[in-house]
């Protein structure tokens, strides 16, 4: 799939702009704090609904604004479908073919992107919680029914917590609603739990080839999920299911004393072996760095086998933090058939290494400069 055009008003430092891409390739080229990171935003923001940088969506409304408005045309193999996305102060509203969704699963998934910053490079040294929201993002973008069931899990999680506390402090006594609060995140969690092995395996397969390539067969990539729940080779849901409710019994008293809940998908993480050994306790920054960028160039692989069509890609200065060698084999992978988006302050440096001709358009302070197509 690939982005047709692109319009936005009142987010961030942006006014209104208008965009129309032609070319696989597209640099947004400007110095620092000029509004480059903002229009990747805008883009990742029109495909997810969220920011990629902030949990606070006011934040994308410009400053004394009331509400932002993002719509761009998505190109699919056999179809156009027109996108808008509008952020007020009260919440978001959606649009797909100029009919709104209310539901977001049904709004998801329609433009696919990946975005890739400077600190994906620490994926793999970051921390679990960093980790989680990859595999929820990403999940998420394949698998509507994913996206609904983790946010019932952490809307059960949320209530499970509190009611965890209200016992404790005797504001609560009725043991049978712990019981039925258990019962629904057991329900939830174990099918965010076995989507996420799923995905794990999946994306093993393709970043395993990819970090291969990259360290020209010297190094074999395996990830794990580590969850907080036993055994990491469920064959199926329903064994997922008997082993949490087995946790949950396990550590019920436990979650009585700290007055939280111990097991489930909010507390998993996962782990990054090169060569069968830990890269995140192990790894030199290099191997790191490789890991980091198989497992994101794999995403490209895996959401086309999962959807028919290759995502749209996002790259936020990442060039510049790339050895040469990353960076051919980043440029290898883009300069086929995906659609990407790229921002530097030194144009020259990118371009030089391209055999493609990008399209670039120059900005500052939120507007654009001049086009040169
Ligand atoms: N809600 C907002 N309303 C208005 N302006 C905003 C808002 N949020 C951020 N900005 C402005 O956007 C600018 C930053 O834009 P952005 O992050 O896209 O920079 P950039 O061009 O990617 O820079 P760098 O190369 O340093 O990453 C800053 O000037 C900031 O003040």
């Amino acid at each position: 799939m690939r982005l047709n055009n692109l319009h936005i008003r009142n987010f961030r430092n942006y006014d209104e702009l208008s965009l129309d891409f032609h070319k696989n390739v597209v640099i947004f080229m400007g110095e620092n704090a000029q509004g480059k990171t903002n229009l990747l935003e805008s883009i990742y923001a029109l495909a997810l609904t969220r920011s990629h940088r902030t949990n606070n969506e006011q934040e994308l409304i410009q400053w004394e604004k009331e509400q932002a408005f993002i719509k761009g045309n998505v190109q699919k193999e056999y179809t156009k479908v027109p996108l808008e996305l509008f952020l007020t102060k009260k919440g978001r509203k959606t649009k797909v073919n100029h009919m709104e969704q209310k539901k977001l699963s049904s709004y998801i998934g329609q433009l696919n992107v990946i975005l890739f910053a400077p600190e994906d490079l620490s994926l793999v040294k970051g921390s679990p919680q960093g980790r989680r929201k990859f595999l929820d993002m990403e999940i998420g973008q394949i698998d509507p029914v994913y996206l609904y069931e983790s946010a019932q899990y952490q809307k059960i999680l949320k209530q499970r917590n509190q009611y965890l506390k209200q016992l404790a402090e005797h504001k609560q006594t009725d043991e049978l609603y712990l019981d039925i609060l258990s019962e629904q995140l057991i329900d939830h969690g174990s099918k965010v739990l076995f989507a996420r092995q799923q995905f794990v395996k999946q994306l093993e397969y393709w970043a395993n080839q990819l970090h291969q390539k990259i360290s020209q067969s010297k190094e074999h990539l395996t990830i794990i999920y580590r969850s907080s729940i036993p055994g990491d080779h469920w064959a199926d849901e329903q064994t997922v299911k008997e082993t949490y409710a087995q946790e949950i019994e396990q550590v019920k008293g436990k979650e009585r004393l700290r007055q939280v809940t111990l097991a489930g998908p909010h507390r998993d993480d996962m782990s990054f072996l090169v060569n069968e050994k830990d890269v995140q306790t192990f790894g030199s920054q290099g191997q790191q760095r490789t890991t980091a960028l198989s497992v994101k160039l794999a995403e490209i692989d895996l959401i086309k086998e999962e959807t028919g069509e290759y995502p749209v890609l996002l790259l936020d200065d990442v060039m510049s933090e790339l050895d040469d060698s990353r960076q051919l084999h980043l440029l290898e992978t883009i300069e086929g058939k995906i659609q990407t988006f790229l921002t530097t302050t030194t144009l020259k440096q990118v371009k030089d290494k391209m055999s493609v001709e990008p399209e670039i358009f120059y900005i500052r302070q939120g507007q654009l400069e001049g086009e040169d197509v």
